[in-house]
């Protein structure tokens, strides 16, 4: 197991010196685990530095959300606490503002077996501490909507506009038709822009800028294929870190989304057209909550009941995002390359409604991060790296060129126009905010799993969503992916995540052994990646609940619009 260095406070935590037991979930009680550190060390320093930005930007800030002085000095004071109560291992204060979803944390916080920062599973702490981060916002007057993490996150952005402008260049060309083994070739090479991508986490590095710079990139000098010196070029990237993808399913990936892509697609063209219904009094659709008064005998657009729905309206690819900046672009090329090939017809992006775990993404910077690429200005004049094969002194006559961000605010013009025509939908159930694991999906938001079924193939990016998928628990490493997910099986899933935390699922016999003996910290640094994948799925059948939207009304395949 790995070595770890941090000190283990025993005298004042109920800590042990010991890591995660086999088959347990992780837990700040374990001395030698990530969740310790991460409780005791990391958590404190993000904290702090949110209160750090408030004291430092405090006018900018005033400004920017109309806040006051008296806004600014209580936040800061309700932080202090917060961290104050983590690192002396407190009873978790229930939530004060008056909100289902608050109520709703209320009682999960009630039903726990422990409610102590250190005792209770680290996933329910840590998204607790996001939660009253975000609750000490709401209690001020002016900060409601002020996101502490704002500045990293769009600064992180700005640090990534090289690395953007050099893969938008080549998704042009990978958005055009091919033959079959091309588009198969540039999937794959997407998948993996997508996982490097989810390096740049600002949680990890605890709101430290994260380079895509990888450390074969920077060391190695025999490299001969590197196209322009000095650019970070995540194409190259990909090839350097080769070995460093531990478990690659992305062949199998592409193939399977392909083929269900389209039985899907032959299923709605099957489908019979919904017609409108006449809102008659009386009939099976007559009473939905319609918030507008209809009149009698008028035609209401009839949409299917999704809860009695089987077949989709479309079809749909599903990114659980993590991190906004470079993470997202790469979402969104990945999501646009799906789009262009036609493989599917929507691609859903599930964000965070509240400031999460630093850099994860809300839908301001949804909203941020394609509006910077619609407009963004960058120049790099760069020299092209001579050949060996070269004639000395004859430089290739290309050996010049320019990147710039003309293609870049091109991707940004088509991603707004696919939001505007739903192309693009962006989503932000609570559920992903909540400290739920997945596996309890069905059972705290049977709603939101029901939406996941509709999906060709749901892709979990990140460190924190396999958390979530292998239920915070620390499975032998050898455990398949299938059986990992214990049950959550809404859509084929994939998951793509660099490893930051010390569990892990489908790796080779001996592998993790091998990793351990060349590098203790191997499983903190997110150095490695996995791109796993489970094909099962709960086949899709009319729910035996209610629809959400109206409830024990709905009584129809066909509702009203409301
Ligand atoms: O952005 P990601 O990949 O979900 O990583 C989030 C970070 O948060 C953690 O999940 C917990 O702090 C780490 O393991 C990881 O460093």
């Amino acid at each position: 197991m790995p070595a770890y260095d941090w000190p283990i406070d025993t005298e004042n935590l109920p800590v042990m010196r010991i890591v995660t037991p086999r088959n347990v979930v992780m837990c700040g009680i374990f001395g030698k685990s990530f969740a310790y550190y991460s409780l005791r060390e990391r958590m404190p320093v993000i904290l702090t530095k949110v209160i750090d930005y408030l004291s430092r930007e405090g006018n900018k800030i005033k400004t920017k959300h109309g806040a006051t002085d008296e806004d600014v000095r209580s936040l800061i004071q309700y932080i202090n606490k917060l961290k104050n109560d983590l690192i002396t291992n407190k009873k978790y204060d229930p939530l004060t503002v008056d909100t289902p979803e608050a109520r709703n944390w209320n009682k999960w916080i009630e039903e726990t077996d422990s409610q102590c920062y250190f005792l209770n599973t680290w996933v329910f702490t840590e998204c607790y501490v996001y939660r009253r981060l975000r609750e000490g916002c709401e209690l001020t007057n002016g900060l409601q909507n002020f996101d502490p993490f704002d500045e990293q996150k769009e600064r992180s952005f700005q640090n990534s506009l090289e690395p953007m402008c050099v893969v938008a260049e080549k998704l042009t060309t990978m958005l055009q038709n091919g033959d079959k083994d091309k588009r198969k070739a540039d999937f794959v090479t997407l998948l993996k822009i997508c996982l490097w991508a989810n390096k740049c986490d600002l949680s990890l590095s605890m709101g430290e800028q994260v380079s895509l710079k990888s450390d074969v990139l920077n060391n190695d000098a025999n490299k001969t294929t590197t196209p322009c010196m000095g650019t970070i070029d995540p194409f190259q990237m990909i090839l350097d870190l080769k070995d460093k993808v531990l478990v690659d399913e992305s062949s199998k990936i592409y193939d399977r989304v392909i083929a269900k892509a389209e039985v899907m697609a032959k299923a709605i063209s099957a489908e019979p057209e919904v017609q409108s219904v006449s809102s008659e009094k009386g009939s099976p659709t007559a009473s939905p909550p319609v918030e507008e008064e209809t009149k009698e005998g008028e035609e209401l657009p009839k949409i299917p009941c999704p809860s009695k729905m089987t077949t989709p309206d479309a079809v749909m690819f599903d990114i659980v995002c993590d991190n906004a900046g470079y993470e997202l672009f790469s979402d969104l090329c990945l999501a646009h390359f799906l789009i262009a090939q036609e493989i599917v017809q929507k691609v859903r992006f599930h964000v965070k409604k509240i400031p999460w775990f630093v850099s994860d993404v809300t839908p301001n910077d949804f909203k941020y991060v394609i509006e910077s690429c619609r407009t963004a200005d960058y120049k790099k004049e760069m020299a092209l790296e001579i050949q060996p094969e070269a004639p000395e002194g004859e430089a290739p006559e290309n050996a010049r060129s320019v990147l710039n961000a003309d293609t870049l605010r091109q991707l940004g013009e088509a991603w707004t126009k696919f939001l505007e025509d739903g192309t693009f939908v962006v989503m932000c159930d609570d559920f992903w905010t909540s400290p739920h694991v997945y596996k309890d999906m069905k059972k705290y938001d049977p709603n939101l799993y029901r939406k996941l079924q509709f999906a060709v193939a749901v892709l979990f990016k990140g460190d924190l969503n396999y958390r979530k998928l292998l239920g915070e628990r620390n499975c032998n490493p050898t455990l398949g992916f299938e059986a990992a997910l214990q049950g959550f099986m809404p859509a084929p899933l994939i998951a793509l995540r660099t490893v930051k935390a010390d569990l892990i699922c489908g790796l080779p016999k001996g592998k993790f052994e091998q990793l351990n003996k060349f590098d203790e910290k191997w499983m903190e640094k997110g150095d490695y990646g996995v791109i796993q994948f489970c094909p099962k799925s709960e086949a899709l059948k009319p729910s035996d609940r209610p629809c959400a939207e109206y409830g024990a009304e709905c009584r129809g395949v066909v509702c009203a619009q409301h």
